[in-house]
């Protein structure tokens, strides 16, 4: 029987990519086939250009390697990391979408109690087609969820809600721990009996969290410009503070603008363990960093007239390298490297003149074979 989901054509199918960063191989995308085969594919390939990536057959998607993305942005490029999953936000640069869902490639269907497959895409785009609540904590959780509402007390002046622009999901199995963690809890494993929760909560105003990029959903209009995954990886004193680094610049931005995050569902099931010592290696000075790095977060206020996305982050690159510059200067690289993601964006996203050439079809399009039939 066909899975339920190929009947039906899932939403936002036209108004949705899916970007996948990999230095790896495709092959998860069988397991996801049933719930991404309507949808778009962006594929970011990071390090040797030279390497064939296949596509397993069936997928409509575009693909860059390195050199695509040198030749697409020239100099700018500079501020695109190499040997670093930080790779994958130029593919939300050259999306032409509305919405984005990024997710790693060891990431697979998770199953929720009852044995359930979860489509971990269709919650996301509930949770980014509802409303979030930052300004009062509901403690029955998410209002818009079937089965919840607001609780008594809740100002119904506030009951309206937000728009959401971050959808922020989990994991099962491995759980995304920092190097220290993981080597302390080398078997640690969420499972759908002992770590599953069955809830969807706004992260409120004023509060920072720790975004992790292998399940995440956004609204590519409202916080696009903000998604720079910073200079990781490669010629870098640091990696795997790429999410985190884009989480914090949202999160202050989402405030500023009035903006929702929301995190919890959906989880899915993240396979790999990366090597805790080298990810030690890649993190320590962040580890080291973030504890200056958070309270300049907290402290940060943005100037009213910045009321686009992109003014916040041009004035949130000013302070970090006027107040994080002094830490280290690898933070007035980063400050600049913003600056440049900004630049890139507004080139490549130009939005056309009324009554001009149609907008500019996607840089590298390409289909791969129809799927066998089983
Ligand atoms: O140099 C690289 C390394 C990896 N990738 C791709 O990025 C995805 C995540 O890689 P991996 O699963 O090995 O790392 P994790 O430790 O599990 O990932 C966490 O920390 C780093 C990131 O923030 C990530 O989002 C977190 O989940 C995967 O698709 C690799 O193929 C790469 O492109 N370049
Ligand atoms: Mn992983």
């Amino acid at each position: 029987m066909a899975h339920p989901s190929t009947k039906i054509i899932p939403p936002l199918t036209d108004e949705l990519d899916i970007v996948i960063p990999t230095i790896r191989n495709l092959d998860f995308l069988e397991q996801w086939r049933p719930f991404f085969e309507h949808y778009h594919l962006i594929i970011v390939q990071d390090g040797d250009p030279t390497k064939k990536i296949r596509v397993p057959d069936g997928f409509d998607y575009e693909l860059y390697n390195r050199n695509d993305v040198n030749k697409i942005l020239g100099p700018k490029a500079s501020c695109i990391s190499f040997k670093d999953s930080a790779c994958r936000c130029f593919g939300f640069l050259v999306s032409k979408k509305k919405y984005i869902f990024t997710i790693d490639d060891d990431c697979f269907v998770a199953k929720d109690p009852t044995g359930k497959e979860i489509n971990a895409l269709a919650q996301h785009i509930t949770n980014l087609l509802t409303p979030s609540t930052p300004d009062f904590f509901n403690t029955l959780y998410d209002p818009y969820r079937d089965g919840a509402d607001f609780v008594r007390g809740y100002p119904f002046s506030l009951r309206e809600g937000v728009p959401t622009a971050i959808s922020h999901g989990l994991w099962l199995n491995i759980p995304d721990y920092d190097a220290p963690t993981q080597l302390v809890k080398p078997r640690e494993r969420n499972t759908s009996s002992n770590r599953y929760v069955d809830a969807v909560m706004t992260i409120p105003k004023r509060t920072l969290f720790p975004m992790c990029g292998m399940n995440l959903g956004f609204n590519r209009e409202l916080i696009g410009p903000a998604m720079y995954f910073g200079l990781m990886g490669d010629g870098q004193p640091i990696g795997r503070y790429d999410d985190m680094w884009a989480g914090w610049c949202c999160k202050v931005i989402c405030d500023h603008l009035g903006l929702g995050v929301k995190t919890g569902l959906p989880y899915l099931w993240h396979s790999k363990a990366s090597n805790p010592f080298v990810n030690l290696k890649k993190e320590y000075k962040g580890i080291y960093w973030q504890e200056d790095i958070i309270p300049f977060f907290q402290a940060v206020v943005l100037p009213k007239e910045c009321t686009t996305v992109q003014k916040c982050y041009i004035e949130l690159s000013k302070q970090v390298k006027e107040k994080l510059g002094p830490m280290d200067n690898y933070f007035e690289t980063l400050a600049d490297a913003m600056v440049t993601w900004i630049e890139a964006w507004d080139e490549i996203n130009a939005q056309p003149k009324a009554g001009s050439q149609p907008t500019t079809p996607p840089l590298k399009k390409e289909k791969s074979e129809e799927p066998k039939p089983k």
